[in-house]
């Protein structure tokens, strides 16, 4: 029987969330264990946002170039996977190694653990044979897996999801991506401006459904555009690996062939064989459910992917920031997550923020739309190639405020900012219109949406 060691806090999951909370507590001179199944960090910095944003970066300079014909000269270019899969390694993630991630954290006193980490009932954690009390509680920041979809034959299939799509070394020659959500767009825009031919299947209507359908449009527009095939509103009924190809059958008979297959149709909450019901909580609930102080249960915190409550980087770090207040018992405002930002990394670059049009109605909100297409300002027009984009801002009409908008075009993840700020402070629409937007901006295109503001 395992020697029982009182602590602080215990923190399970390292990654972007836990790591964040984990440092602040033990800065703060709690006794905090922090507890990683594989590397201090998470999916973020070795398998998602960073590489993903650096081969995305390379794809973009290639991009660029070849748009120099009529703008600027003549561009000969010549793709090269070879720096991005260096950086990839060098830069992003020391060929996958967490020792500095590691040292970071025990530099503020906190003490690392490498394992699996369980509940073993409130405040208890088992973990690398230990067993750990914690008398202010435990933070749960196990992130999320990818959801692999019920196709036949795709289990008996050496099919890639962002793991193996990131570690490349080179492009596929051919790739089929399941799944045109952010990862399935952004990974095939990147790869397919380095050489590879790719096709993406999408279940629903269109491509990142979850947003505004102008920006699904707009961004298959883009895609075909670069040679890259969109097929939408279709399923795949069955998958085979034959001679090193795969085969990908559709719903309506149709075969698709590709050398690689990435598989990006969403990611759940990792919640399996934690322990869940020895504390009293559903072991299968499909997200972990936290209050505004991000608290699931009593001494029991949950930040990141596993609360369901947004995918991202900036939602973990902003709910281990309010998870590390209250465990302090500092006071704080709870979490509000209207307002959440969320950013795509194709170019166009998509982002949005708050409610879709589809989403506010769906909510019985009496709402009012603008939009304003980007080559039809002042700057879209100057930028000429590559300036595809539109502006969509989502008015809640009977508060005269801006409850959603999005932003796609080249730079939409920054002219996202200001929009962000509108419907994160709820400024009026009429003081929106009545400010100075610098000519000529990217961002100038929101006043043009909100002049557009009005159909019901
Ligand atoms: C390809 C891709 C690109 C992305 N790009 C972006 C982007 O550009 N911007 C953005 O904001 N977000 C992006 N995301 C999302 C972002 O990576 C996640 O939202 C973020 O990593 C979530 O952080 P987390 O701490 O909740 O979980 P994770 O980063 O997944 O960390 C959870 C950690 O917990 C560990 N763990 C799990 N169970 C246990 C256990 N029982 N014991 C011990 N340890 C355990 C895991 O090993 C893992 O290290 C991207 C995701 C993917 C897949
Ligand atoms: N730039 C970013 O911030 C960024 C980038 C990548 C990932 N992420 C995060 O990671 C999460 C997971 O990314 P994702 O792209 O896997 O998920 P997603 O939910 O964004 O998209 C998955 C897509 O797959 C489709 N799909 C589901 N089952 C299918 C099937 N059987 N056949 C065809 N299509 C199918 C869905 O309709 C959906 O459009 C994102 O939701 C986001 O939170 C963020």
């Amino acid at each position: 029987m395992a020697r029982e060691q009182e602590v602080d806090v215990v923190v399970i999951g390292m990654g972007v969330g836990g790591e964040h909370a984990a440092g602040r507590l033990a800065g703060a001179g709690l006794e905090t264990v922090g507890v990683e199944a594989e590397l201090v960090g998470g999916e973020c910095p070795y398998w998602a946002c960073i590489p993903s944003k650096m081969m995305i970066r390379a794809g973009n300079l290639l991009a660029e170039a070849r748009r120099i014909p009529g703008m600027a000269g003549r561009a000969e270019v010549t793709a090269d996977f070879g720096p991005v899969a260096a950086r990839i390694r060098d830069e992003a993630t020391d060929d996958w190694n967490d020792q500095v991630a590691v040292e970071r954290f025990t530099g503020k006193g906190g003490r690392f653990v490498r394992g699996h980490a369980r509940l073993a009932g409130p405040g208890r954690v088992e973990a690398d044979g230990q067993v750990f009390t914690a008398r202010r509680g435990v933070v749960l920041a196990t992130g999320s897996r990818p959801q692999i979809p019920p196709v036949p034959g795709l289990d008996a299939v050496p099919y890639w999801t962002n793991r193996q799509a990131i570690a490349a070394e080179e492009p596929p020659e051919s790739l089929l991506v399941l799944g045109g959500g952010a990862i399935g767009v952004e990974l095939a825009q990147a790869f397919a401006r380095f050489g590879a031919v790719v096709t993406v299947v999408e279940a629903m209507d269109r491509l990142l459904p979850a947003e505004e359908p102008e920006a699904g449009a707009l961004l298959a527009d883009v895609l075909r555009s670069e040679g890259i095939t969109v097929r939408t509103g279709t399923r795949a009924t069955a998958v085979h690996h034959r001679g090193a190809t795969f085969h990908l059958t559709l719903d309506g008979g149709e075969e698709l062939t590709g050398r690689q297959l990435l598989v990006a149709t969403g990611r759940h909450p990792h919640l399996a064989g934690l322990g869940l019901e020895t504390i009293g909580l559903d072991p299968g609930a499909r997200t972990l459910t936290v209050d505004g102080q991000m608290r699931a249960a009593d001494g029991l915190w949950g930040v990141g992917d596993v609360t369901g409550l947004g995918m991202f980087t900036h939602v973990a770090m902003y709910q281990a920031e309010i998870a590390v207040r209250d465990v302090l018992g500092e006071p704080g405002p709870d979490a509000d997550h209207r307002a959440l930002p969320r950013v795509t990394f194709t170019d166009p670059e998509v982002g949005s923020v708050g409610l879709t049009e589809h989403a506010a109605r769906e909510q019985g909100l009496r709402v009012r739309t603008g939009t304003a297409r980007v080559p039809s300002s002042a700057r879209g027009w100057i930028h000429k190639a590559g300036n595809d984009g539109v502006i969509k801002l989502v008015e809640d009409a009977d508060r005269g405020v801006l409850i959603g908008a999005t932003s796609a075009g080249p730079a939409g993840g920054e002219v996202l900012y200001g929009l962000a700020v509108a419907v994160q402070a709820e400024i009026p629409v009429d003081r929106l219109r009545h400010m100075i937007y610098a000519y000529p901006t990217f961002h100038r295109g929101v006043e043009d949406a909100l002049a557009d503001l009005g159909h019901g």
